[in-house]
């Protein structure tokens, strides 16, 4: 039986069966060890019925990790920040490092269990278990080898002063961030010579630095076509503020990359059988009416590849953009998986979207009597979402389609085996989590068209692979976009352009407030037309049948939110009108404008502002680079405007964006090159002198050990950690992120994997617009 010390009270597991989420607590944590009382930090009965949370900071204060895991004032503005960091993550509080080393005793003993290994004798055995050794350590020491290779790869990210900008931000090693404003010769101290110096502004200050030194120490704040402004100038009198930005930021984005790099390994580890190639398979591809663009060959090929070659599962995004003929690439992986007797779900972020795809689906599936295809959908009854339940569990239907409800607890699968993922940013932060859960064992396959600059990114940087679909299919035209101020007049003679050759009109604005209104005002102008209101917020069948009567062509126009924005094909419809489009996002509006233009007609779209004068300087930019990029296939380029207008720190998705954009991005992306710890990567270790160790402990000591019990093998490294938690509690964050980089590094070269790297130069490729895909390599 565990006890456990708290203030005046000891406390038994047994007795705290009552509160579930102490047992729980208990479970999740080492807490529970006998025999480590005396170290613990004593638990009042608050923290008890608060379980992992720690409630009570006067006590824990007493805790050997000192300070607790409070992260530092960000914003160096003396209020304490509620940061993303601290209240990130459930996934903390259940402990990554604990649920990982349960995951690799658990896989462990699965694979020492399934193993029928052929008998050798012990000597045999001894030597191949050192030429294993051997391989590993080669592995490892290479892994560590790598940084300093990556480091001085192609990437620089320090400034030439003279490249620099009056007004541009600039990131001072050690002052923080300041405006450049120019270099000027002047006369220093020491001497009577002229030389030349850059002029930086800060907060309460002008600041001058030799150019040499300059070119030493400074840092771009903003990447190239980035416009972003810093909340705040640092101070040249008080550098205490940049420096906890600094360290925030820097473990920020060592974090996010740890936590990927986590996944990534943990899912090469993962096997199955490859899927087999069968000539029902060409069969299928046979029936697919037009002759594939190139690119779409190419993403066949890879996807064929994934699933038939591959022992491990895939996860694949295919970028292309609108129109560009994605589609078909998810109808063959999934043929694959299903005819080979699993189940597959295809995911959509609405529900005229998964009916969409739930048409073209059952459409294309209509040949295979046996292949069964159900929609999920909250526009069905009790008793029919029920028996499509049911029907899922029992493995009865093949392909499952749905929105976000898919993945609750309540849909059980009989054998998943590949999830497409369409438009998959447009997703919480919740539903990406349980994506990302299932990368590790199903088959992924995610659809992207106007990626999201981090979904981007990291393709191209390999931590998933990337097939880019740049081509469009032939005959198609680029879409004429009309930007202008709103009159009546021009709305009606575009539309009645579109529907004197029989086309149909999208309608859309912001809101639903304003639907009724331009539904007077069209009735009135088009008496005898079809038209329909649709948004999110309506009765399910109703909407559900006005979009029926919209694909079949009853209906001409279709006056509606953002609702039809993702995927939505039909190709008659060959107008769109936006108003009041100041208030779309620019990948929003190049969504919306996507749905037009899909098929040989030469389409347009309208884009009406209410006045120029009331429209913001970003609402102007994002505007300007939408008409410029009227091209066919400039999603990417957009995206990369969106970038910068919006700010680049979005690669770092949500939680972390805060942090980094504290510091800039490129002196977060150097934090990127660091990544992989060696003992020469901890010479900076004196920033984060008490949280990163027991106060008892000189901190280099603590990481020297743990690198060395990971130079031996990751048992080494688990009993380390968890001899560590034993002794002290749960480690700081910072602490954390250094013991999940080693296990990065151990579990990779016990893969076999000697180096990783990041390509940051396709990055810049991407930035000049010739998307290349990049790849970590094993
Ligand atoms: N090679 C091709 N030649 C001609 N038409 C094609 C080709 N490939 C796909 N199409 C057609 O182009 C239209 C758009 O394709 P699809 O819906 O797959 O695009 P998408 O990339 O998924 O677009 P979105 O991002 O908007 O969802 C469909 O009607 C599809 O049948």
């Amino acid at each position: 039986m565990a006890t456990a010390k708290t203030s005046g009270f000891c406390l038994s597991t047994d007795a705290v069966a009552v509160t579930p989420s102490l047992a729980a607590f208990i479970e999740r944590t080492d807490y529970n060890r006998v025999g480590n009382a005396k170290h613990w930090p004593p638990l009042s009965l608050s923290s008890v019925r608060f379980g992992l949370r720690f409630k009570v900071r006067g006590v824990l204060s007493s805790s050997p990790w000192s300070p607790p895991l409070t992260p530092p004032d960000v914003n160096g503005n003396g209020r304490s920040v509620p940061s993303k960091i601290r209240t990130q993550t459930d996934s903390e509080q259940r402990d990554s490092i604990s649920l990982l080393n349960e995951r690799i005793r658990r896989e462990h003993c699965k694979r020492e269990s399934q193993s029928s290994r052929p008998s050798m004798d012990s000597e045999e055995a001894d030597m191949y278990i050192q030429l294993v050794k051997e391989q590993q350590q080669r592995g490892l020491q290479k892994l560590k080898g790598d940084r300093r290779s990556a480091a001085s790869g192609a990437f620089s990210y320090k400034v030439d002063p003279y490249t620099l900008h009056s007004g541009d931000y600039v990131v001072h090693k050690k002052v923080g961030i300041g405006r450049f404003v120019g270099v000027k010769f002047d006369v220093s101290k020491a001497s009577s010579e002229p030389i030349e110096y850059v002029f930086i502004e800060y907060a309460d200050g002008m600041a001058k630095l030799p150019v040499k030194q300059a070119s030493r120490m400074l840092y771009r704040y903003n990447l190239p076509n980035e416009t972003k402004k810093p909340r705040t100038l640092s101070k040249l009198s008080d550098t205490s503020a940049w420096e906890r930005r600094r360290i925030k930021g820097k473990v920020a984005v060592q974090k996010m990359v740890v936590d990927l790099m986590e996944l990534y390994l943990h899912r090469l580890k993962q096997r199955r059988p490859p899927y087999p190639k069968s000539p029902a398979m060409a069969d299928f591809a046979g029936q697919f009416p037009y002759e594939p663009t190139p690119d779409q060959k190419q993403a066949f090929m890879d996807v064929e590849r994934d699933l038939t070659e591959r022992e491990n599962p895939m996860d694949r995004l295919i970028c292309g953009d609108v129109g560009f003929g994605k589609t078909e690439v998810a109808l063959r992986a999934i043929f694959c998986v299903v005819s080979a007797g699993k189940q597959a779900m295809v995911l959509a972020p609405t529900i005229v979207l998964a009916k969409q795809h739930f048409d073209v689906i059952s459409e294309r599936f209509s040949r295979y009597h046996n292949i069964k295809v159900g929609l999920l959908s909250r526009f069905q009854t009790r008793s029919e979402k029920e028996t499509h339940l049911q029907m899922i569990k029992h493995g009865d239907l093949n392909i499952i389609v749905g929105t976000h409800s898919l993945l609750g607890d309540r849909v059980v699968y009989n054998n998943l085996g590949l999830l497409v993922v369409d438009e998959e940013q447009r997703f919480g932060v919740k539903q990406k989590e349980k994506i990302a859960s299932l990368k590790t064992s199903v088959d992924v396959l995610t659809l992207s068209a106007t990626p999201i600059p981090r979904t981007l990114y990291l393709a191209l940087t390999g931590f998933r692979d990337a097939s880019l679909i740049s081509t469009p299919p032939p005959e198609r035209v680029p879409i004429r976009t009309h930007l202008s101020a709103y009159t009546k007049n021009k709305v009606v003679s575009a539309i009645r352009h579109e529907l004197d050759r029989d086309g149909q009109v999208f309608y859309v604005l912001p809101r639903i407030k304003g639907l009724e209104e331009v539904m007077e005002f069209l009735a009135q102008s088009f008496p005898n037309v079809g038209i329909a209101i649709a948004h999110g917020k309506q009765y399910s069948r109703q909407l559900e049948e006005t979009m029926e009567k919209f694909a079949q062509g009853h209906i001409k126009i279709l006056i509606c939110t953002n609702i039809v924005e993702s995927g939505l094909d039909i190709q008659n419809a060959n107008t769109i009108v936006i108003q009041d489009v100041q208030q779309f996002g620019l990948a929003q509006l190049y969504q919306l404008r996507g749905r037009v233009g899909r098929a040989d007609k030469e389409a347009h779209a309208y884009l009406f502002y209410p006045d120029k004068s009331l429209l913001s300087d970003q609402a102007l930019e994002r505007l300007a680079a939408l008409e410029e990029c009227r091209d066919l296939g400039q999603g990417f380029q957009l995206a990369e405007r969106d970038m910068a207008i919006r700010g680049f720190g979005n690669i770092f998705g949500e939680q972390q964006t805060g942090d980094v954009g504290n510091v800039g991005m490129i002196f977060s992306l150097k934090c990127f090159l660091k990544v992989f710890p060696s003992t020469a990567d901890y010479d900076n270790i004196d920033e984060l002198p008490r949280n990163i160790s027991p106060t008892d402990r000189n901190p280099l000591e603590t990481i020297n050990e743990a690198e060395n019990a990971a130079e031996k093998d990751i048992w080494d490294l688990i009993q380390f950690t968890e001899n560590l938690r034993r002794q002290y509690g749960k480690e700081p964050y910072s602490m954390e992120i250094l013991l999940k980089k080693l296990y990065v590094r151990r579990m990779a070269a016990d893969l076999g994997i000697t180096k990783i790297y990041f390509r940051l130069n396709c990055f810049w490729n991407y930035q000049e617009n010739s998307c290349s895909t990049g790849s970590s390599s094993a």
